[in-house]
């Protein structure tokens, strides 16, 4: 591309009439209401519905292939890529869509606590909920720091835009594409607010890594009286904002964050939290954050504007949005030391996996690489049922980089600084799903507590027969037959049955993985069929 055109895509953003710039809560709520986007719940927080986008869709995700991300970026299935002539194309047509119209909206903020790594960031938005749902999700810069923002990439998110597959280059009408060279990501065609805020967690996964150093990590955070911080990795659903909502630690983050040799830091300053079957009882903190300013996205509300969590009839993916600052104790700034406790969460729908389990150094890097789970209904587009799936790093969806990069500073990491991993299935127990049932959430808060209090680091274990994973015996406040996958199937057979037939999708998946030293290949599931 030549270089007018390069400079007339940044001057063309710069131009935009974008008349209302990081307007208060407050006024955002107020343009929601409106301009008829949304309506309020009896708690105070805004309603969205998105139509028919209620999830991430991965198959409309693209990069532009160019001179700066051809030799970085893993192309593939997951990074499509895209000509810049195509993006080029599409984003003056957005550009003069978006001119249309009367108001445009923005928020100038930061992705990353930690100012030596953060990225300032501006998300120009044709709907007001979702400059609101930035200003939630993303860091809110100071008067000052946002008198001198200079926007290192720019989010355009134009909804009510549809592409012409035909021309443009993309799946369908949909389209989320991000151009490294230009800084710049595109959004037309959905709706789902999620897709704003994960293509930001996709451009830091890019340049942390390539340029500090810094390993970008999807998961949550939370850190103890002593200081002592745990990782919660895991795919969507698993139970990360669930369990790092603690109320004997303090929030980090929720989602996204980053370990630099300085420690951990959050990249957002907010929490996008899965609200199926929510309820004040099993998850107060969440519940209770849910007020003026909050944003709830294809939730029901009843006659009386309350939310009725239980009503999946838009999807089973529906979502609040809220400022970390509406849980009671966070850490502020979102920064905290070393790792001592890794906990990788996993949502086995085949029922096998231990609720619990100690993993070695090379059965942790296994695991990473490996990233097991079953994907939930909701969250991606046309996952009705759950499926199991290996997503590398457990966030493949959002990695541009070759998932043996993250992996090996992990594991670099995990060596430096001493870290205890653990493997912990939220998924079924007593049979597969449709049979069996969910793990109690009780049971694995009790489990969690266990490991970060260091009640799990004498305690005996007994290794499974099919995938050499190490089991405590004993764990307070949980039943010990819980502990034992096998124990809660009527039918063994059957268990062994399906344990051999997940400890060989292991395996079929982790030949991609040939670089790995042999200790690491040989950490997977004992059985080889
Ligand atoms: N044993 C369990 N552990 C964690 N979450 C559970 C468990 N059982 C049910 N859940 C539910 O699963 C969902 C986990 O979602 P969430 O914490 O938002 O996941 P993530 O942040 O990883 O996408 C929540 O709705 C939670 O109530
Ligand atoms: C918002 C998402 O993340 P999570 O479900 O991991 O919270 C998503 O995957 O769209
Ligand atoms: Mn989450």
């Amino acid at each position: 591309m030549s270089t007018n055109t390069l400079d007339s895509l940044v001057s063309r953003l710069t131009d935009l009439d974008v008349n209302h710039q990081n307007l208060s809560v407050a006024e955002l709520v107020e343009k929601v209401l409106s301009r008829e986007e949304g309506v309020l719940s009896s708690t105070g927080a805004i309603r969205a519905t998105t139509g028919t986008y209620t999830g991430r869709s991965p198959k409309d995700k693209f990069i532009v292939k160019d001179e700066e991300s051809q030799d970085h970026v893993e192309w593939g299935s997951v990074n499509q890529p895209i000509s810049e002539e195509k993006f080029e194309n599409l984003f003056h047509k957005v550009i003069d869509y978006l001119e249309t119209q009367n108001e445009l909206f923005t928020f100038k903020g930061f992705a990353g606590a930690d100012e030596k790594y953060r990225l300032p960031i501006q998300v120009i938005t044709q709907f007001a909920w979702h400059n609101l749902f930035a200003n939630r999700l993303f860091i809110r810069p100071s008067k000052e720091e946002l008198e001198n923002h200079q926007a290192g990439f720019t989010v355009v998110s134009a909804p009510h835009f549809k592409a012409d597959p035909e021309v443009d280059g993309t799946n369908s009408e949909t389209f989320i594409i991000v151009s490294f060279k230009h800084r710049i990501v595109l959004i037309g065609g959905t709706e789902y607010a999620g897709e704003i805020k994960k293509s930001i967690f996709s451009v830091m996964n890019y340049m942390l890594p390539t340029k500090n150093e810094v390993l970008p990590m999807h998961c949550s955070a939370n850190v103890g009286a002593e200081g002592d911080v745990a990782l919660f990795f895991g795919l969507s659903g698993t139970g990360k904002t669930t369990l790092s909502a603690d109320p004997s630690r303090s929030l980090i983050g929720d989602d996204e964050h980053a370990w630099s040799q300085n420690g951990v830091f959050n990249i957002e300053g907010g929490c996008y939290a899965k609200t199926v079957n929510l309820s004040a009882e099993k998850e107060p903190q969440i519940f209770n954050a849910i007020r003026f300013g909050s944003v709830l996205e294809n939730v029901i509300l009843d006659e009386n504007r309350e939310a009725d969590y239980d009503d999946t009839s838009l999807t089973e993916n529906t979502r609040a949005a809220y400022s970390i600052d509406n849980i009671d104790n966070i850490v502020r700034p979102s920064r905290a030391g070393h790792p001592n406790t890794i906990i990788f969460l996993t949502a086995d729908a085949s029922g096998v996996l231990p609720p619990i389990s100690k993993l070695s150094k090379e059965q942790a890097m296994y695991h990473f690489l490996s990233g097991y789970t079953s994907k939930l209904a909701g969250t991606e587009r046309g996952v009705t049922e759950p499926q199991a799936t290996f997503s590398a790093c457990f966030g493949s969806p959002f990695l541009p980089l070759p998932a043996a990069e993250y992996a090996k500073m992990l594991g670099e990491k995990i060596d430096e600084h001493n870290s205890e991993v653990f493997l912990v299935n939220t998924g079924w127990t007593g049979g597969p799903y449709g049979e069996g049932s969910r793990m109690k959430l009780g049971y694995t808060r009790a489990m969690v507590q266990a490991a970060l209090e260091g009640d799990l680091k004498n305690v005996e274990t007994v290794q499974d027969d099919f995938f050499g994973l190490h089991i405590p015996t004993e764990c307070p406040g949980v039943p010990t037959e819980v502990l034992h996958p096998k124990k809660t199937w009527a039918d063994k057979d059957r268990y062994d049955q399906q344990a051999q037939d997940l400890a060989k999708k292991f395996h079929e998946n982790f030949k991609q993985f040939d670089h790995v030293t042999k200790d690491i290949a040989e950490a997977g599931p004992t059985f080889r069929g």
